[in-house]
């Protein structure tokens, strides 16, 4: 609540006078807003819709415990703020919340026999990835948004980087976690490889958005740095043989790092790039591990590939669209051109129906859209994920650009539903797509998670409006 903002401002400084406190209105315009494509166009509408009433940088667990029991006491609301590169709308101050930035929890340390290391959730992904490489390591995790994402954003969303074939999601990465939960009380997961000795409460707090509590250590498992590691391309006539291609050699248990394939129209650029067959689609097949273990994996997918009509291209194209990942222009330059818009939105289906959910969704944000471009990056034994990007530009202005942004991310949704995919892959669902949660969890599966909510948090002051509880 406003009222009892400065009362618990006071004490926190009174009690942990190490925590640094920001309250300028710079500060809070800057920690306003994540990278949610409707957060730019309120950039550019005028002043900003809601700031934070404050930010809050505590350094430790110990810290952290206390604010959020303080929060408590005086009934203040809390969001747990990361590297800010969410693009769902989970960090929205709408209630005259308090942000809790949890980037100065830094904590690092490897256990190469247990073969994982712990990191404090502030660190970037990036960090954490480059202190393991020195030590001969790497988890394998390399989002897109790996220069700016931490650990604890990457729980809270279960996140997923381009080499999830071979190291698998957040969820599969993680061995343990610390959580301060909303009373302040500090939990730990268990550390065994396995338990039976109920439900694993790390897969509670993986995905759940900062709503269940704050993760603020995460022990994650690492491998030994790659001994070889190989970048290769192949087309194909069409995106549903290219699918079948991957299925097969997935269900099979081989396991590239890497498996991009392009369809149709996200293929025609490169097509051209290289000369290869025009209206033909694009796959990238990555990589990595025992020199020995990479070359049977490629057999097994030049031979699956082959099956279904797949011409190796070799590794050019590969290594190209390697230096190349981290770029995401063309997206932001229609997020910031007057009255454009634009997202990746991304959705998941089983392998029986991925298709059409690819097709349909397309089919329906054709008419909106300046262009599309579809891809499928992450493969699993039961099904796929497909990214539709969309970008839209209105002739109008920015409130045009935001209401444009709107139709498309309903109809994207929907028609995923529809065709048998789901709301989200791996972006989360923060505010922007809480409404349609009870779509995909029904009415029980909601109510379990929102008595989990009341349990845990029953003023209901962190993240509030998260997953829609
Ligand atoms: C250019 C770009 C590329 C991207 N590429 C990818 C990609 O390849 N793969 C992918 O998965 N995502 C991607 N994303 C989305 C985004 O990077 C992820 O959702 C990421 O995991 C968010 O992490 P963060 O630290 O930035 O979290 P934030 O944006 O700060 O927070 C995200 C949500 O988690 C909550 N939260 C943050 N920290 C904590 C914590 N310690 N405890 C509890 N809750 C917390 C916040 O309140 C918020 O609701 C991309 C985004 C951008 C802008």
């Amino acid at each position: 609540m406003k009222e009892n903002i400065e009362g618990f401002l006071k004490a926190v400084q009174e009690e942990l006078p190490e925590v640094t406190v920001l309250r300028r209105e710079e500060e809070r315009l800057i920690y306003a807003h994540g990278c949610y494509p409707r957060e730019y166009k309120w950039l550019l509408q005028g002043p900003y819709k809601v700031l934070p009433e404050a930010i809050l940088m505590p350094g430790n667990t110990d810290e952290v415990s206390r604010i959020m029991a303080l929060s408590q006491e005086y009934s203040v609301g809390v969001i747990p703020f990361g590297g800010g590169s969410g693009i769902v709308g989970g960090s929205i101050a709408e209630n005259h919340e308090v942000m809790l930035d949890i980037k100065n929890l830094k904590e690092f340390e490897i256990n190469s026999v247990n073969g994982t290391a712990v990191g404090g959730a502030g660190l970037t992904g990036a960090d954490f990835e480059n202190m393991l490489n020195e030590a001969g390591y790497t988890c394998g995790q390399y989002p897109q948004s790996f220069q700016s994402a931490v650990l604890g954003g990457m729980v809270a969303t279960r996140a997923i980087g381009t080499f999830s074939t071979k190291y698998g999601k957040m969820d599969d990465m993680v061995n343990s976690l610390e959580v301060v939960l909303p009373n302040g009380h500090v939990l730990k997961t268990h550390k065994t490889p396995k338990a039976s000795t109920g439900p694993e409460l790390d897969q509670l707090f993986l995905g759940s958005e900062g709503v269940y509590g704050i993760v603020t250590k995460v022990e994650m498992k690492i491998y030994p740095v790659a001994e070889k590691r190989y970048f290769e391309a192949f087309t194909f006539n069409r995106t549903e043989d290219g699918l079948e291609a991957i299925r097969q050699f997935v269900q099979n248990n081989v396991h590239p790092a890497v498996v991009r394939l392009y369809d149709e129209d996200e293929s025609i650029p490169k097509m051209e790039k290289y000369g290869f067959e025009k209206g033909h689609v694009f796959l990238v097949i990555g990589y990595e591990g025992l020199e020995k273990q990479v070359d049977l994996e490629r057999e097994y997918v030049h031979h699956y590939c082959a099956m279904n009509g797949g011409v190796p291209k070799g590794p050019k194209p590969g290594y190209d669209w390697f230096h190349s990942r981290f770029s995401t222009k063309k997206m932001l330059d229609h997020d910031a051109m007057k009255g454009g818009t634009a997202d990746a939105i991304e959705v998941a289906a089983p392998w029986d129906c991925i298709a059409n959910v690819w097709r349909e969704m397309r089919k329906a944000l054709e008419p909106m859209c300046t262009s599309i471009d579809c891809h499928f990056s992450h493969v699993y034994h039961t099904g796929a994920s497909v990214y539709v990007i969309f970008h839209a530009q209105t002739g109008g202005d920015d409130f045009d650009g935001e209401k444009r942004y709107m139709e498309c991310l309903d109809t994207a949704i929907r028609t995923s539903l529809k065709y048998g995919g789901n709301v989200s892959h791996h972006h989360g669902s923060g505010k922007a797509k809480a409404e349609y949660l009870p779509l995909e969890h029904g009415e029980a599966g909601i109510e379990v998670m929102q008595k989990i909510k009341d349990a845990l948090d029953p003023k209901g002051l962190v993240n509030k409006g998260v997953l829609g509880l």
